[in-house]
């Protein structure tokens, strides 16, 4: 609630100002500190985490901890450091200490003055409609002058009506919008064909039209929630439209340039009405779309939530309660008003969490989220209920996949084949990723629209960037086209001989926090952080993709799905079976990762949940209700663990070795200890691990452009080989409990250890059998993979033919 508050006051403070880059941040920084604050005790806020390392501006308050003392029972916190307080150092302190370090910091590390490889925020995307109606697949209705944004995608379970089509619906409740940001953006359509051009991705012929009219239907609504944005800054001093010229309105010089981050996204106040727009999906469920409309329109159009909406643009029926957008001040003042005026035939298990099954695509409901929230509050009454309009099809507005060269496979996830490809028009390396359909017969991936949804709406250094969405020649497939990233961190070590060095760790894992600070301060969890999930290209700069799993959270929590992040990342409370958490978790998998990064092994490779535990109290000590109060009623807690009264992390990593353990030092296993403590209320937040003084010793985080690197070329090829070679075993267990789990059948996973290859026969013809294959013994099979295997990042489905 405070941090709605917050978001409000922030939000009426910058109402008519110019923004800039830092407005978004800042605000977002505002609104989040409250929930921060509470779960990690207070520190200095203020100081902008955007500009890339800037280390002046930390002001940690690194708790002074003995790290000799840790190794007792992992609580993080029981350990006092010898290393002075950073934070009550004053900033010039910290400067001279710079000035020190600065001269004796390794080749390639930072400067003291952080200005190394700060990533340019420059906004890139906008929009501003200019389409035809395609109705009926060949007909046009006249052309449509419409400012556009990217839309939130709300889903929405409440209306019990089934058309048994993809259709849209008119809202005929609309109560009033959070009142207009600051922004005022100008919109071209993102690579506006013209007319003639839309012919492109136009059905050609009626057997087409038979053919793609169902395609259409989803596409065209998927299209339509994601319409993609080209903000004012990429446009050319003309004016003009990069990439895509009609259509495109001469750009008033004065506009300001927004930048697209949360104010201008889904969950910001904005200029922009949204519009909820009922979608009944082929399955039956309704889908709540959420359309902006320009600003022109939004004066008159209001808006109906329900009350136990989850914040502003969140995908609705997630169940988040209390949850709301960052920068959306008026969103709880619209969440309780509408409450009061929502029909009361919706019923609680309207506001269940859809928290898609994304291993076999399907949707799958969780009733742990039907408690509705206690919200009451009410703040307006709900005007008379306008229809909106929605009458513009976007899919002319976007490139076909035609225009991109396809240049080879690079990986293939669960949800998705990731191609490099070439922009023919402007000759730019991407990376398209091919949202996976087959497992959808109910509609488009929820996965990928959370994830298209997300990263449309984000940027960050460490966040990849997606520029536009386009569609398939036969308009029955939608990519992503994602920036071109050389490697992921994953594959990147399997090609080193040693591990990365502490100040290349560093640099690493400040461009992971600064990433992760950007979306819990967003209230999104990514809940699949790993380093196959971190990409690296070769100027030293990571971002962090796979959104497929991320998901908007609130305060105060609801409970959500525990099986997520692939097992070796999992936090112990979901694997302990919490529904209720947040951004610690994600917390856990960066402290994984940290492990990783230092030693070029996963920390806890287990196999099951019950290994994976057991390996986690092997090492951290087995935890107890001293170190971690609620542990003991935790749902997985009745099974008995082995008893580990101690912490034996600072032996895996100690201070010094003569036996080629990584090493690290005191501060870094202080930081270490943090991100692994098993109280996610005492694990460290991403704000304050950034603010650890680990980064402020020597050797000081190494500079991007210093960071190692492989040649870019082949690197597809080696990258697929990698994935034949280290399989993640994980996968397919995943998709098994969650199958277990929402369909309540005994499907049987099986487990191969790779000597026991020889031994898979038709036994498994019909199974999904994991191959757990230690290095080295790839070679053998890749040529079986080919011809009887399905291989995808991590996950070797067996055909039948062994
Ligand atoms: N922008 C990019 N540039 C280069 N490679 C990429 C890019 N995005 C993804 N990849 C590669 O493709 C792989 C799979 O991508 P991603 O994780 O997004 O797909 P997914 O289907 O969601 O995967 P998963 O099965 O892990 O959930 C990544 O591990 C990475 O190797």
């Amino acid at each position: 609630m405070a941090a709605g508050r917050h978001g409000s006051h922030k939000n009426n403070e910058y109402r008519g100002r110019k923004t800039d880059l830092e407005l978004p941040k800042k605000e977002v920084g505002y609104a989040k500190g409250d929930h921060d604050r509470f779960r990690n005790g207070d520190w200095d806020y203020g100081q902008s985490q955007f500009h890339d390392r800037d280390m002046r501006d930390y002001t940690g308050r690194v708790r002074q901890k003995d790290i000799k003392k840790m190794e007792v029972i992992n609580g993080g916190y029981c350990s006092t450091s010898s290393h002075s307080d950073s934070g009550s150092s004053g900033g010039g302190r910290r400067m001279s200490e710079f000035a020190v370090w600065a001269m004796d910091r390794e080749p390639g590390e930072l400067s003291s003055d952080g200005s190394d490889g700060a990533i340019d925020l420059e906004s890139r995307i906008n929009i501003e409609s200019e389409v035809k109606k395609l109705q009926n697949g060949n007909q046009s209705l006249p052309v449509q002058n419409k400012k556009r944004k990217f839309s939130p995608i709300v889903w929405n379970r409440d209306d019990r009506e089934l058309s048994g089509a993809f259709e849209i619906r008119n809202v005929s409740d609309i109560t009033n919008l959070p009142s207009p940001p600051p922004v005022v953006k100008s919109y071209c359509q993102s690579s506006i064909p013209s007319p003639d051009e839309a012919v492109q991705v136009s059905p050609k012929d009626d057997s087409e039209v038979q053919n793609s009219k169902a395609s259409l239907h989803k596409i065209d609504l998927v299209l339509d929630v994601l319409e993609v944005p080209i903000e004012t800054s990429s446009l050319s001093p003309k004016g003009e439209c990069p990439g895509g010229d009609q259509g495109a309105e001469a750009l008033d010089a004065n506009d300001f340039e927004p930048t697209r981050t949360i104010i201008s996204s889904r969950w910001a106040n904005n200029v922009d009405s949204p519009v909820d727009e009922d979608v009944i999906s082929d399955n039956g469920d309704m889908l709540k779309w959420k359309t902006w409309r320009s600003g022109s329109e939004s004066a008159v159009v209001r808006e109906h939530r329900k009350s136990t909406s989850p914040e502003v643009g969140e995908v609705r029926g997630e169940g988040s309660n209390g949850a709301r957008g960052r920068s959306s001040g008026s969103d709880e003042c619209v969440r309780s008003s509408s409450r009061d005026s929502y029909p009361n035939n919706v019923d609680k298990n309207d506001y269940m969490e859809i928290d898609e099954d994304r291993n076999n695509g399907s949707t799958s409901v969780s009733q742990s989220d039907m408690e509705s929230e206690d919200e009451h509050s009410s703040c307006g009454t709900p005007e008379a209920a306008l229809a909106p309009e929605r009458s513009v099809n976007m899919l002319q507005g976007c490139r076909s996949v035609d225009e991109f060269e396809r240049l080879n496979k690079i990986n293939e996830g669960t949800y998705g084949i990731v191609y490099r490809a070439r922009d023919k028009k402007t000759g730019e390396i991407v990376a398209l990723k091919k949202v996976k359909m087959e497992k959808e017969r109910e509609g488009f991936p929820l996965t990928s629209l959370r994830e298209i949804n997300i990263l449309l709406s984000f940027q960050h250094p460490s966040a990849v960037d997606v520029k536009e969405v386009v569609v398939g020649s036969n308009l029955d497939s939608i990519f992503m086209v994602m920036e071109y990233m050389d490697h992921d961190l994953k594959g990147f070590m399997e090609t080193m001989k040693q591990p990365f060095s502490q100040s290349e760790v560093k640099c690493l894992m400040l461009q992971l926090l600064e990433g992760v600070k950007y979306l819990h301060d967003n209230w999104v969890l990514h809940r699949d952080l790993k380093t196959s999930n971190l990409l690296l290209n070769n100027r030293g700069e990571l971002k962090i993709c796979d959104f497929g799993l991320a998901r908007q959270y609130g305060s105060p929590l609801k409970p959500y799905t525990h099986l997520v992040v692939t097992l070796w990342y999992r936090a112990p409370e979901l694997l302990l079976g919490a529904k209720q958490y947040s951004t610690a978790i994600d917390m856990w998998s960066v402290g994984c990762i940290m492990a990783e990064l230092l030693s070029k092994e996963p920390l806890f490779n287990g196999k099951t949940e019950f290994d994976q535990l057991d390996k986690i109290f092997r090492i951290l000590g087995t935890p107890n209700e001293t170190i971690w109060p609620g542990f003991s009623r935790l749902p997985g807690v009745k099974v008995n663990f082995v008893k580990n009264q101690y912490n034996q992390l600072r032996r895996k990593f100690p201070a010094t070795s003569f036996t080629g353990s990584p090493v690290v030092s005191d501060a870094g296993f202080d930081l270490l200890n943090k991100l692994l403590t098993y109280d996610p209320d005492k694990r460290i937040t991403a704000e304050a691990a950034l603010k650890h003084e680990w980064f402020r010793e020597v050797p000081l985080p190494k500079s991007k452009e210093f960071m190692p690197t492989f040649p870019a070329q082949h690197v597809q090829d080696r990258r697929i080989r990698r994935v034949m070679k280290s399989p993640d075993p994980l996968k397919e267990q995943r998709r098994k409990e969650l199958q277990q789990e929402e369909l309540g059948t005994g499907a049987q996973t099986n487990v191969v250890e790779a000597p026991l290859m020889s031994k898979v026969d038709k036994h498994f013809e019909s199974d999904v059998v994991q191959v757990v294959l230690p290095l080295g013994v790839c070679c053998s099979l890749e040529c079986g993979f080919d011809t009887s295997c399905m291989a995808s990042d991590g996950d070797v489905k067996w055909r039948g033919d062994s």
